[in-house]
């Protein structure tokens, strides 16, 4: 299994440029499923995630160019070969089961394992069944699969969503654009990938309005049409470089951001006594940190324009660095603490109650070697690792993978020391 090697303490400096968003490109991915036009998504990041929902899109026959390392991926579903998800494909990546509102709206029926719990929850997908319930699908679980049909079509709803669900907010207006009639989702998510979406699917044909906001309503077409569609920058990825520079010091320029999808984190990183430039039209976030001491910070995750529960396990790393002591509450997710103890064996001081941590600033954290548990939690550890004095090492590192495009390139080009090593290199 590959590991990263990390020298820390050296200070930072260049410009990293922002990938496309992996959390916008897999619903973007899903949505090619609802017409039998060609798709293509370009600004595609190359991940784990990504390709392996490129994997599941071939299972159910659908036609996918897209050569390795290449930001523009075509996809064809002119004609599929089969409306099953097998549990395989589900269970070792979440966003799989996106599949299964597209292919009930054009298809009428879908087979679709549940996609189950992960490191960080138990993370049901109740919200989802019941939007397609309420659409007029007739749905059996059994077995671990998801038994969808709408024999006569998805009709149009209106769903109140008892909590917000980035995941089922997406999911049933995927759906809905095929049903008949009109759907309207009440306090549905404002994550900036809902936009994007929305964007692609009305490039498509689709009628949807008021994505962004807490009601979204979707007027059902008849059928969608081709596009081309340029997957939003990933502001995640974007906010975890931002903490890079924080925790290590230095002076980079994030290019391709999403400045506009990032107030909450930059917020957070300027209360911290970071130098955070955002230029919107330029689409550039320039951070500084030079010698200056961290100032604790208290966070509290919610959904967007919240601060970000993505963004959790990074602020985490940061503050185990800071002068004081700061308190993070996790709002979104029962089980997202998993870097606190990784964190501990760098020398980080985090007592974990409940779903509050409570991080006391060191002065210095010492590299070791950690391991990661899930995807922001390893990129916690590699910005703590950057920030270290001696050298860490990080295994289990295809988490990263999952999320973090050429993340060693990016950390080296801007004076970090990172090195992956491949267990046979050993
Ligand atoms: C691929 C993708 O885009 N993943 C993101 C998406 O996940 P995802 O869409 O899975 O997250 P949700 O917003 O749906 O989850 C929010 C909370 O609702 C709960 N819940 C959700 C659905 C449901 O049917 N029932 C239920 O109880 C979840 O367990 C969680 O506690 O949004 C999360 C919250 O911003 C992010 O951390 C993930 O990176
Ligand atoms: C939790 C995440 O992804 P997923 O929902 O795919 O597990 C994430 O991107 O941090």
């Amino acid at each position: 299994m590959d590991r990263l090697k990390i020298s820390g303490g050296k200070p930072l400096s260049g410009t990293i440029p922002i990938s496309g968003a992996k959390n916008s490109a897999l619903k973007l991915m899903a949505a090619a499923l609802l017409t039998p036009e060609p798709v293509t998504l370009t600004n595609m990041p190359n991940l784990a995630d990504t390709r392996f929902l490129s994997q599941l899109l071939s299972t159910l026959g659908v036609e996918v160019y897209w050569p390795k390392g290449d930001a523009t991926c075509h996809l064809n579903a002119a004609e599929l070969t089969s409306t099953i998800a097998p549990y395989e494909q589900v269970r070792k990546m979440r966003a799989s089961f996106n599949v299964l509102g597209p292919l009930l709206a054009r298809y009428g029926h879908a087979t679709v394992s549940l996609p189950g719990g992960c490191a960080i929850g138990a993370r049901p997908v109740d919200l989802h069944l019941k939007a397609f319930e309420a659409m007029g699908a007739d749905l059996l679980v059994e077995q671990g699969y998801v038994k969808a049909a709408a024999i006569h079509g998805l009709k149009g709803a209106h769903i109140v969503f008892p909590f917000v669900s980035v995941g089922a907010t997406e999911h049933a207006m995927l759906a809905a654009t095929l049903a008949n009639g009109e759907t309207v989702l009440e306090n549905a998510a404002r994550e900036p990938e809902i936009a994007d979406l929305a964007d692609c699917l009305n490039s498509m044909g689709a009628k949807v309005s008021g994505a962004g906001t807490a009601t979204i309503t979707i007027e059902g077409v008849e059928k969608l049409h081709g596009t081309t569609h340029d997957v939003m920058a990933d502001r995640i990825e974007a906010g975890t470089y931002a903490m890079v520079v924080a925790a290590a010091g230095g002076d980079v320029t994030l290019t391709n951001a999403p400045v506009a999808a990032l107030s909450a984190v930059n917020h957070a990183l300027r209360n911290a006594g970071i130098i955070v430039d955002a230029d919107k039209d330029a689409r550039t976030l320039r951070i500084q940190r030079n010698g200056s001491k961290l100032n604790a910070v208290n966070i509290d995750t919610a959904p967007h324009p919240g601060f970000p529960t993505d963004m959790q396990a990074q602020f985490m790393a940061l503050m185990s660095l800071a002068d004081g002591t700061s308190i993070i509450r996790e709002n979104i997710f029962e089980n997202r603490f998993m870097h606190a103890p990784e964190l501990s064996r760098l020398g980080a001081n985090i007592s974990v109650r409940g779903h509050e941590a409570i991080v006391k600033g060191v002065d210095a954290l010492k590299g070791a070697p950690v391991m990661a548990t899930d995807l922001r939690a390893s990129v916690s550890l590699v910005i703590a690792a950057l920030a270290a004095q001696g050298e860490t090492e990080v295994s289990r590192i295809y988490h990263l993978d999952r999320g973090f495009e050429r993340l060693e390139q990016k950390l080296t080009a801007v004076g970090a020391d990172v090195r992956r090593v491949s267990a046979e290199e050993e």
